[in-house]
């Protein structure tokens, strides 16, 4: 069955409605200024503290010092890595070593390209989104006919598009951030619902 990943959570309030909802995984985005969904990296333990042990914490990483993830995943704060900026393949192999968790890289996808790139990630898990991060906006998804490995579907998700997206692809995790917001905020009523569509 396809697991749901929700993002971007930063107040104790999301943290609630998550661990009301139950998704899979909880996607945190770490020192990372330019995003208003930015938590730094001291508030990170705070807000995994509460979240409810069966949902996995994942740490969005954007061209972060390795040091910063380290120290996060060797204490126990994250369960997984999801790298989101333009990290080498050589980091992203000398991470590896260094850590149990799986590592998921982010591939904004614009071609064919893309995917072929994506495909020969060392990563334990490919991400497939539309650019940068948090845009709200999908890629064009004609492109995945032929993508052969599991993958997190990002970018743009909602309501109005999830039960499309696992029909069609099968993925192996939807990643969802905008979508489940209502003004610029995380919406209890946005993830309760999308988390039951994911499982229907
Ligand atoms: O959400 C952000 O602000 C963000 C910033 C930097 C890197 C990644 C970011 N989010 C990732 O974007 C996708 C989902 O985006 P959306 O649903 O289209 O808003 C997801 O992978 C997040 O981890």
């Amino acid at each position: 069955m396809t697991k749901i990943k929700i993002c971007g959570l930063r107040r104790p309030e999301d943290i609630a409605y998550v661990n009301e909802a139950k998704p899979d995984f909880a996607g945190f985005i770490i020192d990372v200024p330019k995003s208003r969904r930015n938590v730094p990296r001291e508030k990170v333990r705070e807000l995994t503290a509460l979240l409810s042990p069966e949902i996995l914490p994942v740490g969005v990483f954007v061209n972060a010092p390795m040091e910063t993830i380290l120290s996060l995943v060797t204490d126990g704060t994250l369960k997984a890595v999801q790298l989101h900026g333009q990290e080498s393949q050589s980091y992203l192999e000398k991470l590896k070593k260094q850590v149990a968790v799986p590592l998921i890289r982010a591939f904004s996808i614009r071609s064919p390209e893309d995917l072929t790139e994506a495909e020969k990630s060392p990563a334990n898990f490919v991400l497939l989104d539309n650019g940068a991060g948090g845009t709200g906006e999908t890629f064009d998804w004609s492109l995945l006919s032929s993508f052969d490995r599991p993958f997190f579907l990002a970018g743009g998700l909602r309501l109005e598009n999830i039960t499309e997206a696992v029909s069609r692809f099968h993925p192996y995790a939807l990643d969802l951030s905008s979508g489940v917001e209502t003004d610029g905020y995380k919406d209890k009523e946005k993830i309760i619902a999308a988390v039951a569509a994911v499982r229907r």
